[in-house]
């Protein structure tokens, strides 16, 4: 398995916790604006996966480097976080990372392989491998609240988005040992041994706490928990097994006042447990459109979506067609009393974009 450089454990990382001095105050950018309920300048857009292996520039950067490496490699993830913002004009960074760094800089023996994905060294199955997993010091990120500062010196007004897996997703990395269709380990841990689910989870939502502190306390200005795979659970065990952890996520981050913003895919069921977790924006895939997820969720957050990212293959047309399709959905959900919306795609950028469309994508949003 891959080794990445720890770091110094007297790396200067400031305190976990709330807002550190390198705060921008970016109350006017549109995202936080729509996030937070207001009224923004322009429609704000972003893209899940807007670095990465749609943009050449990406794949020259990344060359002989491994995934975690870059990751860890502070010059090297502030590069990549950039490379969308200054092709696209998008209206948010994403922080370039993965949902299992923390579990690799808590000491988890764990790969991500191309092709296939996050792979443990090891499945964690019993009350003993919960046990033996090691919890994430703040300073272990240190790279990662580098990178941040780093990122924050070069964004001038445009936010940054921090984000974290949610307990759930991870736990299903863990318990099956790599990517999933059926998550049937990570089940049948679940339904028969609650306590060690209980605990596997409770460890997995203190690391994810510790994680987004790390990141917050660097400078990042919204924060995404990515629960990809919570649309595998039935709404019962999604209230039973799973809510209760994210919802303890979200309360150790309200304190510092950034948007908190809760994704998944396949989770259409399940929008308004999601939203009830203590998301101030949801997240929602291509299936449901935005105005019937408004309807689900029914307090006062704000939608995020939902351009499916397959139709970025199809003609310019039909692309500029189906944005104006989620925009309109997006207007209805407002009136039907969603805080606003902020454009994004469904899911991530799937590594074959055409990344000019990406760009118009985001011209046509804006002239809307
Ligand atoms: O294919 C997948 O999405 C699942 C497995 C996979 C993960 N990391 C991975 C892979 C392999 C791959 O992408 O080929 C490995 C991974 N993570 C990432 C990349 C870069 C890229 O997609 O080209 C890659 C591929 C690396 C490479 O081979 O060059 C980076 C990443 N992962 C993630 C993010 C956050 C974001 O999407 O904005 C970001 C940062 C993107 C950015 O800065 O713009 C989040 C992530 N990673 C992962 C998941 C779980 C989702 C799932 O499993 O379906 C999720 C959450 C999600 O996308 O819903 C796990």
């Amino acid at each position: 398995m891959a080794k990445i450089p720890t770091p110094a454990s007297d790396a200067a990382t400031p305190p976990a916790g709330g807002p550190g001095p390198a705060r921008r105050d970016l109350t006017d950018a549109p995202l936080i604006a729509a996030a937070h309920g207001r009224t923004p300048s322009r429609r704000p857009v972003w893209f899940m996966r807007q670095a990465g292996r749609s943009l050449p520039e990406y794949r020259r950067v990344r060359e002989g480097i491994g995934m975690l490496e870059s990751c860890f490699t502070p010059d090297l993830a502030c590069e990549i976080t950039l490379q969308p913002v200054r092709r696209h004009d998008v209206d948010a960074a994403v922080l370039f990372s993965d949902i299992v760094v923390p579990l690799k800089a808590a000491g988890v023996d764990l790969d991500i392989v191309a092709g296939r994905g996050p792979v443990m060294a090891e499945a964690v199955r019993t009350r003993a491998g919960v046990d033996a997993l090691p919890r994430l010091l703040a300073e272990q990120v240190g790279p990662v609240a580098e990178t941040i500062r780093l990122l924050v010196g070069e964004l001038g007004r445009v936010p940054l988005v921090g984000f974290a897996g949610a307990p759930f997703t991870l736990a299903s990395y863990l318990v099956e040992g790599g990517p999933s269709r059926n998550h049937e380990h990570t089940k049948a841990l679940m339904y028969g041994e609650p306590d060690t689910w209980h605990a596997l989870m409770g460890l997995l939502t203190d690391n994810t706490v510790t994680f987004l502190r790390a990141q917050i306390a660097a400078g990042v200005d919204a924060v995404q928990l990515f629960d990809s795979w919570a649309g595998a659970l039935s709404l019962a065990d999604y209230r039973e097994y799973v809510k209760p952890h994210s919802e303890r996520v979200f309360a150790e981050v309200a304190g510092a006042g950034i948007p908190r913003i809760h994704f998944g895919v396949g989770t259409g069921e399940l929008l308004a447990e999601m939203a009830d977790a203590g998301a101030d924006v949801v997240g929602v895939d291509w299936r449901v459109p935005l105005d019937d997820a408004a309807r689900r969720i029914g307090g006062g957050q704000a939608v995020q979506g939902n351009l499916d990212p397959a139709v970025l293959f199809a003609d310019a047309p039909t692309v500029r067609r189906k944005a104006v399709e989620v925009i309109d959905a997006g207007e209805r959900a407002v009136r039907a009393g969603a805080a606003s919306h902020i454009f994004n795609l469904g899911h991530g950028v799937l590594p074959d974009t055409d990344p000019d469309m990406l760009t118009r994508l985001v011209e046509w949003v804006h002239e809307y």
